[in-house]
């Protein structure tokens, strides 16, 4: 019998060739339209059990997406650049999630992973010193570009899946892989999770490679995510004469800049860490035009969803108020969320537990104090709280080229078979959890 490092070295050239397609061809948040016809190609010759598109995806639930028009033409592209037709009405529209499920036949818990599959919106290095533009891989779409390792991501998850279907003998219970779309923005997950995609889920765990974690160490239980809100708000003014009549017009920019400037003011708070950052102000038409329109796309965020939901409120006041000096009209729209959460701490004790029984770390961790970065993950993990389950969220750490949402991010590569072999090993184990650890 072939033992799960056997089965992984076996795949090790299926593994590059996955990974560097998708970076190739690097598809922003609900655009990921030749991606997931990819996944779910692989994962249907791998003879599991398909949920795909609108069964996954709440359609109303969705945060942040694309017009139309852009998820018309992102479309038709994929085709272009072989996405499989064959899959494709399923995610069209905006729809690119998957899940695979593998029933074993055999009782025990559902055990769940998530993987992301969205890039980032970024012009990808061309420089000969950036290893995928060297070795032709680099993004061929402009403004979109893997510098997160969602493209590993996705291929730890078909090599997972890869990898348990020739051991499904040995496991037991249900095994169920999400493939998620839009989790940079945190647009994604909730869509997921109001399908009720992790509903059954009893024992869940979500991933990242890198993140400044040293390579050969795993975080067990990354527990540092704000909670986050994004919004646009788009002000409406009456334009005029900026000479002639000034006072008939009422003016969106000043609105806008009047709001920036107190947003930023707003981070004080008992609780703990509060953020806002306002990351684009787009605003007038004309030099001699009292300015008519404004764009701000801002975000919150705070350590705990009191906090972050807090801050929200205040922002909205803040919005509100700086229009109404203006005189102009404001709407606004929510554009993606996430909660912070904590792990479960049993669930992290067994990856613990089957982290250093695997002996393939250098070090392991529970958890990490880090960069304070936001993740919908975090709604999958409520919800499988919420309903008694287990939950983590590990970080396999890896040599990274450049640090992430750089232009010249890429990651080593061989941590995907190291992530594969520890998520593996959870599934085959899962029986003892709960038990004598
Ligand atoms: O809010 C978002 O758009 C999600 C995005 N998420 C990440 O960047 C993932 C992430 C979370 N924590 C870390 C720490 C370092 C790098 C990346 C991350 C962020 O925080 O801006």
């Amino acid at each position: 019998m072939n033992t799960l490092s056997d089965l992984i070295s076996a795949r090790l050239a299926q593994l590059k060739s996955w990974r560097r397609e998708f970076h190739h061809y690097a598809e922003s948040g609900w655009l990921e339209f030749r991606t997931a016809t990819r996944v779910a190609d692989e994962l249907h010759k791998l003879g599991y059990q398909l949920q795909l598109g609108r069964e996954v995806i709440d359609a109303d639930a969705r945060m942040g997406l694309p017009s139309e028009t852009v998820l018309k033409q992102q479309e038709a592209r994929a085709l272009q650049q072989g996405a499989l037709p064959q899959w494709i009405s399923h995610f069209s529209g905006g729809f690119c999630g998957i899940v695979a499920t593998l029933e074993t036949g055999r009782p025990g818990p559902v055990i769940g992973f998530r993987v992301d599959m969205d890039a980032l919106d970024l012009n990808e290095s061309q420089a000969e010193d950036h290893l995928p533009q060297r070795e032709g891989f680099a993004s061929c779409n402009p403004g979109m570009m893997h510098a997160c390792g969602h493209d590993g991501h996705t291929t730890i998850g078909l090599g997972l899946a890869s990898v348990l279907m020739a051991m499904k003998d040995q496991l037991s219970g249900t095994i169920k892989i999400i493939f998620q779309p839009a989790e940079e923005g945190v647009r994604g997950a909730r869509a997921m999770v109001a399908a009720g995609v992790v509903d059954d889920v009893d024992l869940f765990t979500a991933i990242h490679l890198g993140t400044g974690v040293p390579a050969g160490e795993l975080v067990c239980g990354s527990d540092s995510f704000l909670a986050t809100t994004k919004l646009d708000v788009n002000f409406t003014g009456v334009g005029a004469h900026a000479g002639g009549r000034p006072e008939e017009g009422r003016n969106a920019l000043l609105a806008a800049a009047q709001a920036t400037l107190a947003l930023h003011g707003l981070t004080q708070h008992s609780g703990g860490v509060a953020r806002v950052n306002v990351g684009v102000l787009q605003a007038g038409t004309g030099r001699n035009v009292v300015p008519d329109c404004a764009l701000l796309k801002v975000e919150t965020r705070g350590v705990t969803n009191q906090v972050n939901d807090d801050i929200y409120q205040q922002a909205l006041r803040v919005i509100a108020g700086a229009a109404a000096m203006y005189g102009v009209e404001h709407q606004v729209t929510l554009m993606g969320a996430a909660r912070s959460c904590t792990p479960t701490q049993p669930w992290v004790d067994f990856i613990h537990q089957q982290a250093e029984a695997l002996g393939v770390f250098d070090s392991v961790v529970d958890r990490k104090a880090q960069a304070a970065g936001s993740e919908d993950a975090t709604y999958m993990m409520e919800r499988v709280k919420q309903r008694g389950g287990q939950a983590s969220y590990a970080i396999f750490g890896c040599d990274l080229a450049a640090g992430h949402h750089n232009a010249k991010f890429d990651f080593d590569e061989q941590v995907m078979p190291v992530a594969i072999a520890m998520l593996a090993t959870l599934a085959l184990n899962q029986a003892q959890f709960g038990g004598d650890q």
